[in-house]
């Protein structure tokens, strides 16, 4: 698979979501609560726009919550509690970028037994040099039994991450939330577009050659969902057994189905079922409910459901033929298949 692409290392710009580098200058894990607990709570159900979040209301004690009982959330959500202590993380949302990564991480975090970061630490990839004192900094406190996470979608594209992980800790658990490529390719060029109005269309960067019909693989849009060339990378160093593929269509048509799978590969009860769950119209996605404790319901910000462009069909035609060799790959490889052949339309 090497061979199929000699592609090299992904580029640092075009991040996904406020990476917690970016947020420094305000000590060790503080960047983390202070982020969480913006000042865009007024009701609206949404995080600002490019936090990529959940509102980031503080949330009380769950009722029937065990407060200071292993095992328990024992204050709640995303606030950290002054007890407990700061863990390297046992599992870890490693990507893709666009795949639904902030939703997955958003509701595997209303489970009892999970503390997460809200912000993306990027530290195998960004901030390795900082070292696993500083990464353990940036997590929230647990207690005995809770499961600690974090989510950097960049992880699964970057070549040192396996091993780094691996020599963290190597029974580290490993779930990546997995999208139609063509789609994916789509939503992360509208994320640039936003950010940059002034870039060329979709149709002009995705190819070397247009008429020759010739796929620009080496842009990183591109590169992203050739999801077999990356699992290779993977495979050097975790077995398949403690990777998780989540399929980042059904976390939207079916988030407790998926959701039952992620608690049950990281050994946990399940809680969070379809109770935790509506489909709320006018953000066209599933949101979390109001939560047990007096928060208001919460859908993703503004920057997570954007209208994508319209891209020439012919152009969409030929990506799913560039990629269909290394989905059908992928399903092999993973021993499951994604369907992504099988959508009509991209979005
Ligand atoms: N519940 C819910 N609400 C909103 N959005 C949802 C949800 N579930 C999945 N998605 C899809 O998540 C896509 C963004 O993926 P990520 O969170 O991985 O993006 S990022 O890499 O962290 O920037 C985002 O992509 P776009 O639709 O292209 O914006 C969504 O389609």
């Amino acid at each position: 698979l090497r061979g199929a692409g000699g592609f090299g290392q992904e580029p640092r710009g075009d991040t996904t979501e406020g990476a917690l580098g970016e947020a420094e200058g305000r000590g060790p894990g503080q960047g983390v609560a202070e982020l969480w607990r913006g000042d865009s709570c007024g009701g609206r159900g949404e995080g600002s726009a490019e936090d990529g979040g959940h509102c980031p209301c503080p949330r009380g004690p769950a009722p029937g919550a065990r407060a200071g009982s292993p095992g328990s959330r024992g204050g709640g959500g995303s606030t950290t509690p002054d007890y407990g202590e700061k863990r390297l993380p046992q599992a870890l949302i490693i990507g893709v970028k666009k795949g639904g990564t902030r939703a997955l991480l958003e509701a595997i975090r209303a489970h009892p037994d999970v503390r997460a970061v809200g912000t993306e630490p990027h530290f195998f990839d960004r901030n390795y040099e900082k070292g696993l004192e500083w990464y353990r900094n940036v997590m929230p406190k647990t207690l005995d039994g809770q499961i600690t996470m974090e989510k950097t979608p960049s992880y699964f594209v970057t070549n040192e991450a396996p091993r780094r992980i691996h020599s963290m800790a190597k029974d580290t658990k490993l779930i990546v939330v997995v999208r139609n490529p063509v789609t994916r390719a789509i939503s992360d060029y509208t994320q640039t577009l936003s950010k940059k109005p002034e870039i060329p269309t979709f149709e002009v960067l995705a190819f070397k050659n247009r008429t020759l019909g010739l796929i620009d693989a080496s842009w990183s849009a591109i590169r992203i969902g050739i999801y077999a060339l990356h699992l290779e990378n993977w495979l050097q160093y975790f077995p398949l057994s403690q990777i998780l593929f989540v399929s980042g269509e059904r976390l939207i048509t079916d988030p407790a189905g998926e959701m039952a799978k992620v608690q049950d590969f990281l050994g946990l009860k399940r809680i969070v079922t379809e109770k935790h769950f509506y489909f709320n119209k006018t953000k066209g996605f599933p949101c979390l409910k109001k939560p047990e404790d007096s928060s208001a319901p919460r859908c993703l910000g503004k920057s997570k459901g954007r209208t994508h462009p319209k891209i020439d069909p012919d152009v969409i035609h030929r990506l799913r033929k560039f990629y269909k060799p290394f989905n059908v790959m992928f399903y092999q490889m993973t021993g499951q298949d994604f369907q992504w052949e099988q959508e009509e339309s991209d979005k």
